[in-house]
């Protein structure tokens, strides 16, 4: 994202500003300028206290300037629970703290020691969180001291809304609300490679649900979405934080198993299997057995100049082999089962 500073890196001049005509009134005529523009900002001296609350600033948070002036209490406007402001960071020299702080995108450095940091706020105040943009810019006497930090602010709240609703459309499957398959291919990289780094197995299912065609003929096509997305919510439920389900294509699901083992994958696979058979979803006739899907599993420890669809293609091997012995099982690559 461009960002179009707003301030810039300031050393208090030794002549009075124009406009001030008295030694020392330069200060209340930046202060006058601050409070009228239309960015929200404040000020914090070189101990962290708000020295500057523009009106921008007070509306933007919903505290108005009497209750944080003079104070460190700023932060409570943005956060739930203490957390340093972007200024806070800049004046307490703590600026190697920005990145674990602002996770979402990397803080841009500036010329003159300004700082560019973006994340989303808490805002308890103004009761909705916001996406803010903030850029901090340190202000230095004639002597070149840090004597105080501005920071001000820009809403990106709408911006952010509107690109995430669009990243989830991009990697979301419309039916079952599960990862879609460009999102597979990419985390399904990612993972070969942090494997490949850390020296770790990387574990793939092939999920597939059985006579799903005489399903769909039975049961129309609407029918068999209903039953796609049974299976899709039963299959999500068997997952850690970092495991990945996702639709691979038609009626195929994908699981991704970082660091997980061959006997720990076998483990999940057949998880999975049970949870869909215990659906108990109708079959494709009456008196037919319930909806069962076949799995395929496969496991590599990543080594340099190997390819990733090397798992998928032995996924997929296992599972052909499962749907060949019978259906409603799960099935390992050969050399495992040997
Ligand atoms: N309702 C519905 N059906 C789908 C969707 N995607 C694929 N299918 C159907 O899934 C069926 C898959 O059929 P096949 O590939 O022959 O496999 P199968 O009948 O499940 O047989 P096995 O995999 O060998 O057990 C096809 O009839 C597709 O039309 C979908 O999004 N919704």
């Amino acid at each position: 994202m461009t960002s179009t500073s707003t301030s810039s890196a300031y050393r208090l001049p030794d002549a009075p500003l124009s406009g001030a005509s008295q030694p020392g009134q330069e200060h209340a005529f930046a202060h006058q300028l601050l409070e009228m523009l239309v960015i929200p900002a404040f000020v914090l001296d070189a101990r962290c206290r708000v020295m500057v609350w523009n009106k921008a600033c007070a509306r933007l948070t919903g505290v108005p300037a009497y209750e944080v002036l003079g104070t460190s209490e700023h932060w409570r406007s943005f956060y739930d629970s203490p957390r340093a402001t972007l200024a806070d960071l800049v004046i307490q020299d703590r600026t190697d703290e920005i990145d674990q702080l602002y996770p979402d995108q990397p803080a841009r450095y500036q010329a003159s020691g300004m700082l560019c940091a973006q994340n989303w706020c808490d805002m308890p105040r103004a009761g909705r969180r916001r996406f803010l943009v903030a850029d901090a810019s340190p202000i230095f006497d004639a002597a070149g001291k840090l004597i105080a930090v501005v920071e001000t602010l820009r809403d990106l709240t709408d911006e952010k809304t509107a690109q995430l609703a669009l990243e989830q459309l991009a990697t979301r499957d419309g039916l079952t609300g599960l990862a879609n398959r460009r999102c597979f291919d990419d985390t399904l990289q990612a993972e070969w490679m942090r494997a490949l780094r850390q020296q770790q197995p990387l574990s793939l299912l092939m999920v597939d649900v059985d006579n799903f065609k005489a399903y769909n003929d039975a049961h129309g096509h609407l029918g068999g979405d209903e039953c796609l997305k049974r299976i899709a919510l039963a299959v999500a439920g068997e997952m850690r934080a970092n495991d990945l389900v996702a639709r691979y294509g038609g009626e195929e699901f994908a699981v991704i198993l970082p660091n997980e083992s061959l006997k720990g994958a076998a483990i999940v696979a057949e998880r999975i299997r049970a949870r869909v058979e215990q659906l108990q979803l109708p079959g494709r006739r009456a008196g037919c057995q319930h909806v069962t899907v076949s799995i395929g599993a496969a496991t590599a420890l990543p080594a340099p100049n190997t390819e990733s669809s090397v798992l998928v293609a032995t996924a997929d091997a296992a599972l052909y082999r499962a749907k060949h012995m019978g259906r409603n099982r799960i099935s390992l690559p050969l050399a495992e089962q040997a």
